[in-house]
């Protein structure tokens, strides 16, 4: 099961008017979308966005007994061609809780968990793509430490890599199993509390889903497809998602982002966005309840321009 995390946190910071159309564009298990849908009157929106196939199975139960709920499936990069499509010019807000859900980690047929034997798949969406097991059997040893050190911010990357290299030569790595033991043995640093191929599966989970492509691409249209007045609220789990958005409503906030050739003094003349509030964090009862709130960050900025 899904635990939602900051759910009325995140559906409070993004609800500015109930008969609002916004976006949930990590359904999962549809927590925050059908809280959302709460606080919406009949003349409100939603409008479900995920990549994976059980997310959609969820929401077309959703979209049955809610005329008020649509769902697209496929990557929240994809919003600006859904936008074109509905009967509106802009969003009211969107909301992105990033990463994977709790069942896809806990299924060992998706293939994301070195914790369960499963195939080496690891995509949300797993009816398009390479999976994890495609791109390790014909990487080399750079492209596999660069992906280890960028997204797993692994100090032993050229060394894992290396070992991944070695390993499936003697026989293709086809099982979360097989890739786990080759990543712990290959991993001098054991850290307290975390499993040694931690690291290395997220990096390659986040590459394979092109998670951070995603992001950036749904940032730089974010502006574009929220009214004034809208909201945009996301919520990360690892620093270099919480990077991204932090820096980005930074600069929208503070008009960087000139075209060359404006005096850095009319900064404030281009600021598009404001920060509504500051960074969130669960609280110490929300992360009694479920642990994986204990790494969530939440930031929100409305646009104003
Ligand atoms: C943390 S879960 C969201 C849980 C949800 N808020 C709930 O309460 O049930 C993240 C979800 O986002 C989806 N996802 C991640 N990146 C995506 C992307 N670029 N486009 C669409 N869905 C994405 C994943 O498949 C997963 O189902």
């Amino acid at each position: 099961m899904h635990q939602t995390v900051l759910l009325r946190e995140a559906v409070e910071a993004l609800v500015t008017a109930p008969s609002g159309a916004y976006v949930d564009g990590t359904f999962g298990r549809g927590g925050h979308s059908r809280f959302l849908l709460d606080q919406l009157d009949d003349n409100g929106h939603l409008l479900g966005v995920d990549k994976d196939p059980v997310a959609c199975e969820c929401a077309a139960q959703l979209s049955s007994a809610d005329s008020r709920f649509s769902f697209y499936h496929g990557s929240f990069a994809d919003l600006p061609q859904q936008l074109q499509l509905m009967d509106i010019d802009a969003f009211d807000g969107i909301l992105l809780d990033l990463g994977v859900s709790s069942p896809q980690l806990d299924e060992a047929d998706r293939g994301f968990s070195f914790m369960s034997d499963g195939p080496l798949d690891m995509r949300m969406d797993i009816s398009s793509g390479e999976t994890a097991a495609q791109w390790l059997s014909y990487a080399d040893t750079t492209a596999i430490a660069e992906v280890l050190k960028e997204y797993g911010e692994e100090r032993f990357a050229k060394r894992i890599a290396a070992a991944i290299v070695k390993a499936r030569e003697v026989e293709p790595l086809t099982t979360t199993a097989q890739l786990a033991k080759v990543v712990s043995e290959a991993n001098p640093r054991w850290e307290r509390h975390k499993h040694p191929a931690t690291r290395a599966f997220q990096a390659i989970r986040i590459k394979v889903n092109r998670e951070l492509e995603d992001l950036g691409d749904l940032l730089a249209c974010s502006l574009d497809m929220l009214k004034v007045g809208g909201r945009l609220v996301v919520i990360s789990f690892h620093s270099l998602e919480d990077r991204m958005v932090k820096r980005y409503m930074r600069d929208m906030a503070r008009g960087e982002q000139l075209p060359a050739g404006v005096p850095v003094t009319d900064a404030a003349l281009n600021r598009r966005m404001k920060l509504v509030g500051k960074a969130t964090k669960a609280s110490d009862a929300e992360v009694d309840e479920n642990v994986r709130s204990r790494s969530a960050v939440m930031r929100v900025a409305e646009k104003i321009a």
